[in-house]
């Protein structure tokens, strides 16, 4: 084992109505880990098919909140208690999901993230689950959706097997009308690439007579056929930026807060220059939650600029772009680092 950086564990909070598809959501990705593992926080486990799973593996770490209710029972210091078994410094997992209980409010459900004092977790973003056929009447009786919809970091537009095409089309619109930054994927019980949510971490395959984990087998299973293979990553984009020049900060930090369309998270190493100071910074973005932190504590630092951006739908040269503009083509005020210490911890 290297020293490495703290390293911390990204929180995914996965909200939206009763019957709007989380447990399905979150089963998908039990089933589907790629070789990640998988913590969760949930209500009760009654729908989650827990217990195979973890005789399986494929819960590495649970926690439940045995009585009360994610939304409105619980402080942060409750989440902390939840997220502190889950996320310390011998943990292995490479993600942890909470799935909210179908009458939470997304921005308590943030801010218990968000706001937690665990120094190995970062927020993971908010990915909210809409169903699609009942999109209209939930926002008849619950006006607060489109709220919700504005919040989300992704949205996920499920059960569009049961809608035609026009209404999805017209949904689309509706849901980029109240929120034109978050990622929109459409899904079928809640299948999406988890490579868009989390990073698959890169570990060796089976050798050569070591048993197959049943992630992989229900994976193979899956997807044995490049066509439906192919499905998973339908809307899902990953670019990547490198530059061996500097970035200007201020310019950086302007894309980052106004993020081209359909961006769920942005990842890498930004090496940014002002005045005679030249650094380089691990960059994390989810939504508009943006934390830079100084590299080189102990992992090996590339030279200039290596940025992944992973969304759904992303106009790929047009980001591209945008990240070329930042490079600082003349000489940059010492002043403009400050707009990336505003978002370095601490
Ligand atoms: N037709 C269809 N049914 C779906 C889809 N996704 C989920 N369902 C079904 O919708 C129902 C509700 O799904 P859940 O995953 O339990 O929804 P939930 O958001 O966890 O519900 P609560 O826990 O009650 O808030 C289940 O019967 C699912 O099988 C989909 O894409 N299409």
């Amino acid at each position: 084992m290297g020293e490495k950086a703290k390293r911390q564990i990204p929180v995914v909070v996965v909200a939206g109505f009763l019957g709007s598809g989380k447990t399905t959501l979150l089963n998908h990705l039990l089933r589907n880990t790629r070789g990640a593992r998988i913590g969760v926080i949930v209500n009760d486990f009654g729908s989650v098919n827990i217990d195979s799973m973890m005789v399986a593996g494929q819960v590495d770490s649970m926690v439940s909140l045995s009585n009360g209710c994610l939304c409105c029972a619980v402080d942060v210091s409750d989440m902390d208690a939840m997220l502190d078994k889950l996320a310390h410094r011998s943990s292995e997992l490479d993600v942890i999901v909470v799935e909210a209980s179908g009458l939470a409010e997304p921005r308590n459900m943030i801010r218990l993230v968000a706001g937690s004092e665990n120094e190995y977790v970062a927020y993971g973003g908010l990915v909210l689950v809409v169903d699609a056929a009942e999109f209209e009447a939930t926002r008849a009786r619950h006006p607060e959706v489109e709220q919700h919809v504005a919040l989300a970091d992704l949205v996920l537009l499920n059960k569009t097997d049961r809608i035609d095409g026009d209404m999805h089309d017209d949904l689309l619109g509706r849901l980029c009308a109240l929120n034109s930054r978050a990622a929109v994927v459409s899904t079928e019980h809640g299948r999406i690439d988890p490579g868009l949510l989390f990073d698959i971490p890169e570990r060796p395959g089976p050798q050569p007579g070591e048993q197959l984990t049943l992630d992989r087998l229900l994976y193979e299973d899956d997807h044995g056929d490049d066509a439906e293979h192919g499905h998973l990553h339908d809307g899902y984009d990953a670019i990547t930026f490198e530059s061996p020049d500097v970035l200007h900060p201020r310019m950086l930090v302007d894309f980052l807060e106004n993020q081209p369309a359909g961006v769920f998270r942005i990842k890498g190493y930004v090496r940014v220059a002002a005045g005679l100071r030249a650094s380089t910074y691990l960059l994390h973005t989810v939504g508009d939650h943006i934390r830079f932190e100084p590299a080189g504590r102990g992992e090996p630092v590339p030279d200039g600029t290596q940025l992944v951006v992973i969304g759904a739908d992303l106009d790929t040269d047009a980001a591209h772009e945008q990240l070329a503009r930042c490079v600082a083509t003349e000489p940059v005020s010492a002043d403009a680092m400050y707009a990336v210490h505003r978002f370095t911890p601490r």
